[in-house]
């Protein structure tokens, strides 16, 4: 689904990510980790379609995004690290423009809404403007969004900051239903604890290179990730 070849990007002279490659097969959730700095987020940029990266290619279900990005955004949703939205809308409205966007069928979009939005106890906000909403309202609003359009790759960068214990406990039971009929995440976290439990695969990233890679049994051995994790990234 989703096929990450030699990719590295840089911004000005500044290599940030060196000859990345990895691969997130159907119906599998990946956890992406690495300390502040290591290259997360613009791997993520990249394989969205918001940055150009200079080498390598990264593929969606077979498309480069390079050269059929259209085709790319259709099949995949992507939640920012910073739920940044048109604050002027009202939840519903903004909802609803999403859904006009990926041309989501009226009735189909309104049983979706009207169940994420129940389910993130959403629903008495979506008639007030978003510059109304808290941190963790507008991720909310943001997670809807991207799930109305029943999206094949889900990417999500940093999802459980901001979220209430209740709406991080939904969101991997989500997680885990979209992964369930066949889709794929790829997201990143500091979280290791949710991506020993969620997640199937797992890569550290370390100063822009993967260091470990490998399905969570395999990464893990008999040791917590946490363990792992500070053992690999505490050697320079
Ligand atoms: N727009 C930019 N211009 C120049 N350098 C940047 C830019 N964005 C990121 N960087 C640098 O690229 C490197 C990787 O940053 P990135 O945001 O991808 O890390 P990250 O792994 O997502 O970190 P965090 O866990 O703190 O979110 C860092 O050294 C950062 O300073």
């Amino acid at each position: 689904m989703l096929e990450i070849k030699n990719f590295s990007k840089s911004y000005g002279d500044k290599k940030v990510v060196d000859n990345l490659n990895l691969s997130v097969e159907n119906g599998e959730i990946f956890g992406f980790i690495g300390h502040n700095g290591a290259g997360k987020t613009t791997t993520i940029k990249s394989i969205v379609g918001i940055l150009d990266f200079e080498a390598g290619d990264i593929l969606i279900d077979g498309k480069s995004i390079k050269n059929d990005e259209m085709a790319c955004k259709r099949i995949m949703a992507y939640i920012p690290d910073n739920p940044d939205i048109y604050e002027s809308l009202t939840g519903i409205r903004y909802l609803n423009f999403i859904g006009d966007i990926y041309k989501v069928d009226a009735r189909l979009r309104e049983t979706l809404i009207r169940q994420y939005a129940d389910a993130f106890e959403l629903t008495a906000n979506l008639g007030d403007v978003i510059a109304s909403y808290s941190h963790g309202m507008k991720q909310k609003l943001m997670i809807i969004s991207a799930l109305i359009h029943q999206p094949k790759l889900l990417i999500l960068d940093e999802p459980f900051v901001g979220l209430d214990p209740k709406a991080a406990h939904i969101l991997k039971q989500l997680m885990r239903e979209l992964c369930d009929q066949g889709g794929s995440i790829f997201f990143s976290t500091h979280v290791l604890e949710v991506v020993e439990k969620l997640c199937d695969h797992v890569a550290i990233i370390k100063n822009g290179s993967i260091i470990t890679e490998g399905s969570i049994d395999q990464v893990m051995g008999d040791q917590s990730l946490e363990e792992v994790f500070l053992e690999l990234t505490d050697h320079e």
